[in-house]
């Protein structure tokens, strides 16, 4: 479903200051598997996330889903297949304060294009179901700012599911957690990964990796195992 052929990622390239910061990556991941990324500080983990969201490009090599080049695809076109096939979660939940839980997770169905699009009331619905499948529908009226962090990451796994992509992508998604709320949170990301979906998380904690089917671990903008 998602494979990498050596991807070369240089930041600021063509400067004095250009930066490699992925030196050929190649890698697959197949439907359904939950996949950790792991690896020191700077090896490049964020960076092979951005690629794989969409978020941003590549210099080289070759990135498909589904069998569909992305490098080869408009800015446009790149938009879609990030709305349509992707949901990230960050560390810090990246979610709208003041906006209640349920408005949150209202933001990406709102915005949703073309055969996505539902109408109000079952964009409503649709929140409401996706609250629900975290454990936060009773909490869908709150005000975002007053929940807590664990309550805050469940709110933004919703709202990344909302629009139903197959690939969830995870960026140190506990990180901002403690012990007890990361398994609170790794047993969401397990049970969507047992509904059929595709999880990749980036993380430093060795406990979060461990709960995934399959580790890769970058250093120095390598995959070494
Ligand atoms: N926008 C940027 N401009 C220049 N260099 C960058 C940029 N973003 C990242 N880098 C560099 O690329 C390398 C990989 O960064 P990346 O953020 O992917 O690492 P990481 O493994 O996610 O690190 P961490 O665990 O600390 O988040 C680092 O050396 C970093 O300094």
């Amino acid at each position: 479903m998602i494979c990498l052929k050596n991807i070369v990622k240089t930041y600021n390239k063509g400067k004095s200051n250009a930066y490699e910061a992925l030196h050929g990556i190649s890698m697959e991941i197949k439907d359904g598997e939950m996949t950790a990324v792991i690896g020191t500080s700077g090896a490049g983990k964020s960076t092979l996330l951005h690629i794989l969201a969409c978020i941003d490009g590549y210099d080289s090599g070759e990135y498909t889903i589904d069998g569909e080049e992305v490098g080869r695809i408009s800015e446009k076109q790149m938009a879609q297949v990030r709305n349509e096939k992707i949901g990230m979660v960050m560390q810090d939940f990246a979610l709208v304060d003041g906006f209640t839980a349920l408005d949150n997770v209202l933001i990406p169905l709102d915005f949703a294009g073309g055969k996505q699009r539902l109408r109000k009331k079952e964009r409503r619905e649709k929140a409401l179901k996706m609250l629900d499948m975290v454990g936060m529908k009773e909490f869908a009226g709150k005000p975002v700012n007053n929940l807590s962090g664990g309550q805050k990451q469940r709110v933004a796994i919703a709202r990344a599911i909302a629009n139903d992509p197959s690939i969830i992508l995870a960026d140190e998604p506990t990180g901002a957690l403690d012990s007890a709320t990361t398994e609170e949170i790794m047993k969401v990301f397990r049970d969507l990964n047992e509904q059929g979906r595709t999880i990749v998380i980036v993380t430093h904690d060795p406990a979060v990796a461990e709960q995934c089917g399959r580790v890769i671990r970058i250093e120095d903008g390598r995959i070494v195992e």
